[in-house]
């Protein structure tokens, strides 16, 4: 059952276009012109129920934009969003209880209250009753330490605190969708691990998660699915280990031999590959693009060449793949 559903998602920014300084703010009072920016263009995206899909893209790609949208902080300008079933805009308050949202760089925490009231208030705008209140603060308390958390007052904590509170504030109400953006930002490793480690145990409850981060480390092992956004637009949606299938065409086969191979002759017998002399005069790499041959034929292609004593293949890693898709280097094979 699809629980988050996202249809020709579309939002523009209008943004003043002003000249710099005074005389530019002047003058925009009586020329007024404007750009226009769309953040997310035409997003069709569907989220089934307990799936953990990762959304990522470079800065400014629209990731939070779409997270504003899909839980109904922004008003899309075209398109529409379902969240089981229900609209973000008509049902708001329906949807509120069915989401859960974590902002890494902004906190839905008051500053001038001890954490402990501002989970009490929203134990109270969710309704929760006070019994399940304390049996999820306890769970909160076993597996974020929240206990030290809940005396300090919202704008004396620190990073991993006020991030490990603002993961209670998402999942007081127990919400079956939960968007976290950019969740473990600015975390020291130790609070990343037992942040991670918390999204792990939400996940297998069954608990909907959309997450953006620029940390892969978020997402290895937490999602299959990842979803890449560019320039507002979704250009891979699918499993996390095919992106390197969909983007990067390039092999390397590293060759051990007994003997040194002729390596002209190897250049030869394997046109449109690039052979690269190694370290020693008995290693060589070839690098081949996947979709003209495979290392079963470069392999064979190299027998009579060389006597093999060992090969291996070289497979880009999703981490590598991902930044060279944000560089530009790397484009979605046709
Ligand atoms: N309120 C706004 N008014 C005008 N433009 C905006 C607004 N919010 C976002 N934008 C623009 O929309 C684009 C997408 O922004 P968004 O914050 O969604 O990107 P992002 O992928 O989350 O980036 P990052 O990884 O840097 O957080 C950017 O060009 C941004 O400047």
């Amino acid at each position: 059952m699809a629980l988050v559903e996202a249809r020709e998602l579309t939002k523009v920014f209008r943004r003043p276009d002003k000249d710099p300084g005074l005389r530019g703010a002047v003058k925009h009072l009586f020329t007024r012109r404007f750009v226009d920016k769309t953040a997310v263009d035409h997003v069709d995206l569907t989220i089934e129920a307990g799936e953990a899909v990762a959304y990522v893209g470079p800065n400014g790609a629209g990731k939070s934009t779409t997270v504003k949208l899909l839980s109904g902080i922004l008003v899309p300008t075209s398109g529409e969003v379902r969240i089981d079933g229900l609209s973000p805009q008509r049902d708001r308050m329906a949807v509120s209880h069915r989401i859960g949202v974590l902002f890494g760089q902004r906190t839905q925490l008051w500053w001038d209250l001890p954490v402990s009231e501002s989970l009490a208030v929203l134990r109270d705008v969710y309704g929760v009753d006070h019994g399940t209140y304390r049996r999820r603060m306890a769970r909160f308390e076993d597996v974020l330490e929240l206990g030290e958390v809940l005396p300090v007052l919202g704008r004396k904590l620190s990073l991993g605190q006020r991030m490990r509170a603002d993961l209670a504030a998402a999942l007081l109400h127990a919400p079956p969708v939960v968007y976290l953006d950019e969740p473990t930002i600015g975390l020291d490793l130790a609070v990343k691990d037992r942040v991670r480690e918390f999204f792990r145990t939400v996940r297998d409850e069954g608990t909907t998660v959309m997450l953006t981060s620029h940390d892969l480390g978020d997402i290895e092992g937490f999602c299959r699915r990842l979803v890449i956004i560019d320039e507002g637009r979704i250009i891979f949606d699918g499993d996390l280990e095919a992106v390197k299938d969909a983007f990067a065409r390039e092999r390397i086969l590293n060759v051990q031999t007994e003997t040194a191979a002729v390596l002209d002759d190897v250049r030869a017998a394997l046109p449109g590959a690039q052979v690269t002399a190694g370290e020693t005069p008995l290693q060589f790499s070839v690098r081949f693009d996947r979709f003209t041959m495979t290392a079963g034929h470069v392999v064979t292609a190299l027998a009579p060449l060389a006597n093999l004593v060992d090969f291996g293949v070289d497979e880009p890693s999703i981490e590598d793949v991902i930044r060279r898709v944000y560089s530009g280097e790397l484009v979605l094979t046709p």
